[in-house]
């Protein structure tokens, strides 16, 4: 996740996600009191809610209880850390003990379970009330979560949170199909506690990981979420048809419900496409325009020094090759500080603009027109000759002065600019062609600005 950062506006579905953990690990704490209290007091409704119907076990209430405690955090972090490892210890034995019983029928758990006596009484008269083995992995799952959480290991916590997550999802799934294996003895409460319980664990680290993905403000984190709206609606939605149309027509019925979610799948994996082939366009744009910016100057949008000398490189390359010969151009504004200073920086602006759009009029679209200064101006005329670079820098010269410019050549009279002049046949380096150029301007300037001159290095 690196190089991905929210702005302030965007933290604030992490921070209610966040928001949430104190609240709902405080409810489930109540809850869990109330079912201790109902063992207490004999109130069977506390902990039993329909008559006859599953209970909340006393050491699944206590469970819930340390869970509870080790995800309400306080400002000690030193402290909070030993508490979350203390809960997430206590629950680990509490549910082992409860997985070891199933797996290797022994009765280790029920030394640790509080009103034992109560839980054998309902048992003997054919009441249910155990911790099942779903809710012993959910408890084990949710234990390790805050032990790492504990450990500062986040992203281990978070998958944790999510595992134990899928089995009250599995239970609420059982409760709505009538389908008994699916919530075995996982009480309707217990599941809605283990449900309130994971996602509390999950929020705690919301900042981070897949949950940070999924809250993203940014078209991943949309998909990610309705993906996983529609991904769960959709296929339960289908089960649930299927299991109340089943036992009715039997057999092909499941065919379907198997084809129809595999044309689900293809169709989410499409919309996925869509909007990743979305994105990828947007990112390719976004790097060319930058690819562009690095090589043109902002305020003409010629190309820059930097792409000046890029090309100016090739072209040596390419005439020596070609035994052919290449033509520098070094276009410098007369006086331009003067156009600064009575007329203002905006107007000098304006007169780089003009005079650019006019340099780039007056050659062929394969030659190249730069900015390389302030009021400093190249242009690279390929396969050229002395006659035909005489002819087009006068012509340029002579364009620069008929351009017209409201408020400044209606008074001050003609914009001009000196032109030096060198070439390159392959045996000078660039530095050495711009050096000639630039020396040949400077006579220019020194003979009376507003002519070509031609570097004598290089006739
Ligand atoms: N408006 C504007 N002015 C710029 C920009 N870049 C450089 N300049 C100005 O261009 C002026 C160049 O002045 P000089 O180097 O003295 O040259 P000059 O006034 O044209 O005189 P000569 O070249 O000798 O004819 C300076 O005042 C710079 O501040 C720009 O992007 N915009």
């Amino acid at each position: 996740m690196s190089g991905f950062t929210f702005n302030e506006k965007q933290w604030v579905l992490v921070k209610y996600a966040q928001a949430i953990v104190r609240p709902l690990s405080g409810a489930c704490i109540l809850f869990g009191f109330t079912v201790l209290a109902g063992y207490f007091g004999s109130i069977e409704i506390l902990y039993r809610p329909f008559a006859n119907g599953p209970a909340t076990n006393p050491l699944t209430a206590m469970c819930i209880i340390v869970i509870g405690l080790g995800l309400r955090k306080r400002n000690d972090k030193k402290q909070d850390e030993w508490l979350q490892k203390a809960c997430a210890l206590f629950v680990i034995i509490m549910a082992s003990s409860k997985i070891i019983d199933v797996i290797f029928s022994t009765n280790i758990s029920s030394l640790i379970t509080p009103f034992q006596e109560q839980v054998m009484s309902e048992l003997e008269v054919g009441k249910s009330n155990s911790m099942g083995l779903n809710s012993a992995i959910m408890f084990l799952c949710l234990a390790i979560c805050l032990g790492l959480y504990g450990f500062q290991r986040l992203i281990s916590s978070q998958f944790f949170a999510f595992l134990a997550l899928a089995l009250p999802t599995i239970s609420f799934t059982g409760y709505a199909y009538n389908l008994e294996k699916f919530h075995g003895q996982m009480s309707i409460l217990t599941a809605t506690t283990g449900f309130a319980l994971a996602i509390s664990a999950l929020s705690m680290t919301a900042h981070i990981g897949g949950l940070r993905a999924f809250l993203s403000p940014y078209l991943g984190g949309t998909i990610a979420r309705s993906q996983t709206f529609l991904g769960y609606m959709v296929p339960s939605l289908l089960g649930f048809l299927l299991v109340k149309t089943l036992s009715s027509r039997e057999g092909s019925l499941f065919g379907l419900f198997v084809v129809t979610i595999c044309w689900f799948m293809i169709l989410m994996i499409i919309l996925s496409a869509i909007y990743q082939e979305k994105i990828d366009h947007e990112r390719r744009k976004g790097e060319q325009l930058l690819a562009k910016a690095a090589l043109s100057d902002p305020l003409t949008g010629l190309s820059n020094r930097r792409n000046f000398l890029k090309f100016a490189q090739e072209e040596i390359r390419r005439v020596a090759r070609n035994e052919n010969e290449f033509w520098l151009l070094i276009i410098d504004v007369d006086h331009f500080k003067k156009i600064n200073d009575s007329a203002g920086h905006d107007m000098g602006d304006q007169v780089l603009v003009i005079l650019s759009e006019d340099l780039k009029k007056s050659v062929r679209d394969v030659d190249l027109v730069s900015r390389i200064g302030g009021e400093e101006f190249s242009i690279i005329l390929v396969d050229s000759s002395k006659q035909g670079t005489e002819r087009v820098a006068e012509n340029v010269r002579m364009n620069i002065q008929k351009i017209r410019i409201e408020g400044w050549t209606d008074i001050n009279g003609p914009i001009t600019a000196s032109i030096g002049c060198a070439k390159n046949d392959g045996s000078y380096t660039m530095e050495e062609t711009i050096k000639f150029a630039d020396e040949a301007l400077y006579k220019a300037k020194e003979n009376g600005r507003n002519q070509v001159v031609f570097a004598d290095k290089i006739e």
